[in-house]
């Protein structure tokens, strides 16, 4: 079946004439996403395209085919996005546009499954910018997430394009195996995708201190939890070298970070979330139990705070997308760098994150990284992937 494409290229359109296969046929209303994905096979991942059948109506284009650029909102697929006082906020598209763009739910075709504090929130705003890509995050508890697919998909799932997929990243999965388990046995396919974002476990174990810290501060009645010179666990209280200690889900957190994270022997605490959940070895065990690897993308998070685009230009080939990220979406703030689109004048740096540190001994720094490379190396032969951090 032939159709044509109009190829953006080098800052121009070129039309050109395409054999696509049954597969890839175009959908009423536009090119469905096998085509984008096809086409995007024909030209090589170097090329952003916009595609349509038998006629070219450039007008009815912009740069990426589904952005309407309004005075205060944003039209952008199936969803108009506002900006407010506190950020953005995205709802339902108009009845008119989301007829005319064939919106519709269903089962996410991919999810990203962590880790806290690995840059899983920014990557998935990030790739929501991509125009075949509309993303979803679920913030909240995960303990209602046993929903049937039916359930879920009316409740979560993006609205989608037939040109877009959709992708939900669920926070928290790695310490909800149950959870998990149900989100492969029940709401996925066996052609859904999974990405898993890891950075150096010293790194993360410091974001999350840091995290804990502000999160404790703004916990109404953390009060009770604080206990000078006191270590407060599962309600007993024991003397500690401590000068000030919180239980907070699952972690402890001291007035200092070298103070949470070595137990009174001076050796990493295992069993606090600091360093429980930097053991990524245990989880990516129990994921490739249940995930087969080519599923699986391994993303190097470290990587992504230098080289956000290489970072994304790999996840878009693993989500068979095209290739649309390039070093002019980005713009740099401190040491991290936020999108700078002109189609998605929302996006920008997230509110947040990219922290203030504070300063940690480098004697402390290498203490716990002695500590991990074990697990790391595991982590390396077990997904086969060769991150900096892990030697
Ligand atoms: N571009 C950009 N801007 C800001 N931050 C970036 C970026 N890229 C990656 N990161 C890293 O992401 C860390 C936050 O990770 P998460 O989004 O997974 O956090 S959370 O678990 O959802 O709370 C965040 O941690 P903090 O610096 O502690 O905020 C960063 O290490």
């Amino acid at each position: 079946m032939k159709t044509n494409m109009i190829k953006f290229d080098n800052n121009r359109y070129v039309l050109q004439s395409i054999q696509l296969s049954e597969e890839a046929r175009p959908q009423r209303g536009g090119i469905s996403l096998p085509a984008v994905r096809e086409l995007s096979r024909h030209h090589g991942n170097k090329t952003k395209m916009v595609a349509t059948e038998n006629h070219l109506d450039r007008s009815k284009f912009d740069k990426h085919s589904r952005a309407v650029n309004v005075s205060k909102e944003l039209l952008w697929g199936c969803y108009k996005y506002k900006k407010g006082s506190l950020g953005v906020s995205r709802e339902k598209a108009d009845e008119i546009s989301f007829t005319k763009m064939e919106c519709s739910r269903s089962l996410p075709e991919a999810w990203i499954i962590g880790v806290k504090k690995c840059g899983s929130q920014m990557l998935t705003g990030l790739l929501d910018l991509h125009p075949e890509i509309v993303s979803s995050i679920y913030l909240e508890r995960t303990d209602n997430m046993f929903l049937n697919k039916a359930q879920f998909v009316n409740k979560y799932s993006p609205w989608t394009s037939p040109k877009e997929m959709g992708l939900f990243d669920m926070v928290g999965l790695q310490n909800k195996p149950d959870v998990l388990r149900h989100v492969v046995h029940n709401l996925s396919t066996p052609n859904t995708l999974f990405i898993l974002i890891l950075i150096d476990p010293v790194k993360r174990a410091l974001s999350d201190y840091v995290h804990c810290k502000i999160k404790m501060q703004s916990t109404k009645n953390i009060g009770s939890y604080l206990k000078e010179r006191r270590l407060v666990w599962d309600g007993k209280s024991q003397k500690t070298s401590y000068d000030m200690v919180s239980l907070f889900k699952g972690y402890k957190i001291a007035s200092t970070f070298e103070k949470s994270v070595f137990n009174l022997s001076g050796k990493p605490d295992i069993e606090n979330g600091l360093i429980k959940k930097g053991l990524y070895f245990n989880y990516a065990n129990a994921v490739l139990k249940l995930i087969p690897r080519d599923k699986l993308l391994v993303i190097d998070g470290q990587k992504f705070v230098t080289h956000p685009w290489e970072v994304l230009s790999t996840t878009e080939s693993f989500l068979n997308v095209s290739n649309f990220f390039t070093p002019q979406h980005f713009r740099k703030e401190g040491k991290y760098y936020c999108p700078s689109l002109e189609e998605r004048p929302d996006a920008g740096c997230v509110n947040g994150k990219g922290r203030k540190k504070p300063k940690v001994s480098p004697k402390v720094v290498r203490k716990l990284e002695t500590f991990f490379r074990p697990y790391n190396r595991k982590l390396q032969s077990l997904v086969d992937e060769h991150f900096v951090w892990m030697h």
